[in-house]
């Protein structure tokens, strides 16, 4: 059996999405996973450092691609940057002066993404965006609305990680909840969208679980297991 790679979202696919609490049995059947030879690496809107530090304490595979997908951390002070801070920046300053209400979320510090509360409509914004022609994107995690360079998101992000670990496509399982993740599920040959996710968003993944975040992370895992035994 070959090693798979498990790409997994965190917040609405391991925790309870806005409130931050790992499922732990989720968490579990992940860990058994990397000790039976697989890789499981966290994919996030989160930064990187948080996702890092859950596949520390969780003991997942030691790499996280965080700020959907801007940042990629590999070691303790070894931060791979592929989005640019000042891109969003400048576009949070023109969307601020065009709509009422937009906010920074207080989160854990960003070196790439700019994250924003979901207090205004994202389509207003969007089209700011168009308008002003700005280098940047603007994507719905369901827990912040994120402000990411062009060209960036959790696909690009997990695509450099894929190349780095000599990973292909072929192997690559991923999991998700929100739109953030649609990028995620198309640099997979298996995707799987969870019970709490949006009608459009499962019908971009190839498997869909009845059950929400981490007990539909384990449905999932249950059903692929006749593929996982020990590599
Ligand atoms: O948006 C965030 O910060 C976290 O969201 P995610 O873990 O579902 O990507």
């Amino acid at each position: 059996m070959k090693t798979k790679t498990f790409a997994v979202d965190i917040d609405g696919t391991i925790t309870e999405n806005g409130v931050g609490r790992i499922n732990l049995d989720a968490l579990a059947a992940l860990r058994h996973l990397t000790n039976i030879g697989h890789n499981v690496i966290f994919v996030t809107g989160r930064s990187s450092v948080e996702a890092y530090l859950l596949s520390v304490f969780g003991g997942t595979t030691k790499i996280a691609v965080g700020e959907n997908g801007g940042c990629i951390t590999v070691d303790t002070n070894d931060h791979i940057l592929l989005g640019n801070m000042q891109q969003c920046q400048h576009a949070l300053n023109i969307i601020q002066k065009e709509i009422a209400n937009v906010s920074e979320k207080p989160v854990f510090p960003r070196m790439t993404e700019v994250v924003l509360e979901r207090t205004f409509d994202l389509e207003l914004a969007k089209q700011v965006v168009l308008e002003k022609k700005l280098d940047v994107l603007l994507s719905d995690s369901q827990y912040a609305f994120h402000i990411n360079s062009l060209g960036i998101d959790k696909g690009t992000g997990f695509q450099n990680v894929m190349k780095r670990l000599s990973v292909s496509r072929d192997d690559v399982i991923a999991i998700g909840d929100s739109a953030t993740d649609i990028p995620l599920f198309k640099t997979a040959k298996t995707s799987i969208a969870l019970g709490n996710s949006s009608e459009y968003v499962k019908s971009q993944a190839t498997m869909t679980t009845n059950a929400k975040s981490g007990d539909g992370v384990i449905e999932a895992l249950d059903k692929l297991a006749p593929k996982l035994s020990e590599v």
